[in-house]
């Protein structure tokens, strides 16, 4: 099993309050699965009876058996307890023997009806019970998907993930409405029937449950072996996923740099992993089921001869004889399937864990004391000495301090990896300031609610995602209330509408999975068309526009600056074009924030907006140039 979780060491101002949080939470998650399933305890009991009773019946058969044979044709056995003088009594109501007969044939029809009935019932009441479990569970993993805390979420591994969430679930299904009821099944079985045949005759019954408790050991000892080896599968199964999974999402990127043999190569080494294990699974599961048969048939042949040695001396009949032949190969074949059942149970245990893993997994965690942010907040952001680190080692924001007032337009510029777009997250909430102090609206930032800020703020992240669904469906996401006017002007504002109606379907189009059929700009602008219909008072765009062309991106700028002044607009970008129109520039570099100013103001000072500036503008110098050649 691969290292999973990540270990919650966060240095927050509220360390310990955190801590103590998230611990109560996962508490409360270890026993959810267990709550789950206890909630519908009825109906599992309700079906634990009705095996029960399911089970009475079939010991009825081979004893109505034994009743015809000694009593009814051979007289010659006296009739013993009060079941058989019963059974005894009713069937020789009538006269004839041949009816007698018929009487005890009819018996066993409808004992074996009764049986019937209630193994439906065990069936119907399990299976109510287990899909209503894992209807909620599947729900709920759902659910907590989206609580998860970013930290976790940013080391998933998706293709895990998803397997966890569909495959594992699959695997508990079939636990609860398999093996569970298997398993109780013949534990019931045995309980009913074995006191019974000990009650009918001591020696006999010793004789036929002689290899019973080799074949239990056996069972139990092979689930116990091969639980780490499923585990291993299922691992392996992960891994496999997740290569295929990574692959068709960055198929591109592979043909690009002519990757696909390596590829290819990787996924025979991990295919080949997963045979070896499933081969070893294989040969283990075929030894097991040889041995165990192997027991089984000589448990019969136990029977068959020391049984056939009592009733050739005149120790017992041949109707009891006859009886406990029924009553082994009744039991014997449930006990020998339990090792299969356990070895799936075993599936099974992995299975939960891993599904537990998940539910123990952190969410998002709120502080005690929310303050609500007015609808009609003043859109004014102020950061004061923040600093934030992701792994306690390299910060990568470092003691930053600004102001920015409501309705202003600020352009944050810096190298890669400078700190802007974890500027963006703490503000979004997706990661919690560990230092310092961050207000939106006068109001600390880590006291409103992660799902109220998000609400406020209309964000378009670096990476533009879009649904498999119609561009509609994609940009009414921002929006769902909003009319088809509305839809449009977001959508004409961000340059893309003239692009939409191109298509045949216009807002109806289908786009595949991440809008495949889109190009780069055009899945932007699509993207940038949702964040602009939720008309939020602060509108944030983290390098949005990088795929544009500039005469596209000029267009959407002027957009944008029609509202000047009614949305605080942060706009994070690599482009002077854009810088030029902010209000004002901030420089970021190496987490800290460096400078800022207006555009004139930083161009006269030597520095990194310098440096930009002059390397954008002989660019395009060298491209407004003729071609000599
Ligand atoms: N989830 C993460 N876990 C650990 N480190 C991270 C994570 N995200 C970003 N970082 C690190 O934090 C630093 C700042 O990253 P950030 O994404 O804020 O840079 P950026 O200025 O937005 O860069 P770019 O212009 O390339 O998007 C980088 O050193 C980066 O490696």
């Amino acid at each position: 099993m691969r290292a999973f979780l990540f270990s919650n060491k966060n240095p927050a101002n509220n360390k310990f309050k955190g801590f103590l949080i998230v611990n109560t939470h996962v508490e409360h998650k270890n026993r959810f699965l267990l709550n789950l399933i206890q909630q519908k305890k009825w109906y599992y009991l309700g079906s634990v009876l009705s095996v029960g009773l399911a089970s009475y019946f079939l010991y009825l058969v081979p004893t109505i058996g034994r009743i015809a044979i000694d009593q009814i044709v051979s007289d010659s056995a006296a009739v013993d307890g009060d079941l058989t003088a019963q059974l005894f009594a009713l069937f020789t109501s009538v006269h004839e023997k041949p009816e007698q007969l018929l009487m005890a044939g009819l018996a066993i029809v409808l004992v074996t009806a009764f049986a019937g009935l209630f193994m439906y019932l065990k069936d119907y009441l399990a299976a109510t019970a287990c899909e209503d479990t894992i209807q909620t569970l599947r729900n709920r993993l759902f659910e907590h998907l989206h609580k998860l805390d970013e930290r976790y979420l940013s080391k998933a591994d998706s293709g895990d993930l998803v397997q966890r969430c569909t495959s594992d679930i699959d695997t508990l299904r079939e636990f609860l409405t398999l093996q569970v009821m298997n398993i109780g099944r013949t534990v019931v079985l045995a309980l009913i029937m074995v006191p019974l045949m000990f009650m009918q005759h001591v020696w006999m019954s010793v004789l036929s449950l002689f290899l019973v408790p080799v074949v239990i050991y056996f069972a139990c000892t092979f689930y116990v072996r091969i639980r780490g080896l499923f585990q291993q599968v299922d691992d392996a199964e992960g891994e496999l996923t997740t290569i295929v999974q990574e692959n068709l999402t960055g198929i591109r990127v592979v043909r690009a740099f002519a990757r696909q043999q390596h590829e290819c190569d990787k996924f025979d080494h991990y295919n080949r992993k997963y045979s070896d294990l499933n081969y070893r699974l294989l040969c283990m599961l075929a030894n097991f089921w040889s041995t165990a048969d192997i027991l089984c048939f000589c448990q019969n042949a136990i029977l068959l001869f020391g049984g056939g040695w009592l009733v050739v001396n005149d120790y017992v009949s041949i109707g009891t004889y006859f009886a406990f032949i029924g009553y082994i190969n009744m039991l014997i074949w449930p006990i020998r399937q339990l090792g299969e059942e356990l070895s799936e149970a075993g599936k099974a245990t992995v299975a939960i864990n891993r599904i537990q893993q998940i539910l123990d997994a952190p969410e998002e965690v709120e502080q005690q004391s929310l303050v609500d942010l007015p609808d009609d907040f003043t859109a004014d952001i102020e950061f004061d000495s923040v600093s934030f680190s992701f792994d306690q080692q390299k910060p990568a924001l470092n003691n930053v301090s600004f102001k920015v007032a409501a309705g202003e337009t600020i352009a944050i510029v810096g190298p890669t990896g400078a700190g802007k777009s974890t500027l963006i997250q703490l503000l979004m909430r997706l990661q919690d300031y560990q230092q310092g102090s961050i207000t939106v609206g006068g109001i600390e930032l880590n006291r409103i609610a992660r799902q109220q800020i998000r609400q406020r703020i209309s964000t378009l992240l670096q990476e533009p995602f879009l649904f498999s669904r119609s561009l509609r469906d994609n940009i009414k996401l921002g929006h769902k209330l909003a009319t088809d006017e509305q839809m449009v002007t977001a959508a004409s504002d961000a340059s893309v509408h003239h692009t939409i109606k191109a298509f045949k379907q216009g807002y109806q189009t289908l786009i595949g999975e991440r809008g495949v059929s889109l190009s780069g700009g055009q899945k932007q602008r699509v993207t940038l068309s949702r964040t602009l219909l939720k008309k939020a008072k602060m509108l944030v765009l983290d390098d949005t526009l990088s795929a544009v062309d500039s005469d596209t991106e000029h267009k959407i700028i002027s957009a944008l600056h029609k509202k000047r002044g009614e949305q605080t607009l942060l706009i994070i970008t690599h482009r002077i074009s854009v810088c030029q129109q902010a209000d004002r520039i901030f420089v970021m570099q190496d987490g800290c924030l460096v400078d800022s100013g207006s555009h004139q103001a930083l161009l006269s000072r030597p520095g990194f907006y310098q440096q930009l500036w002059q390397i954008q503008a002989d660019q395009q110098q060298a491209a407004d140039q003729p071609n000599l050649v």
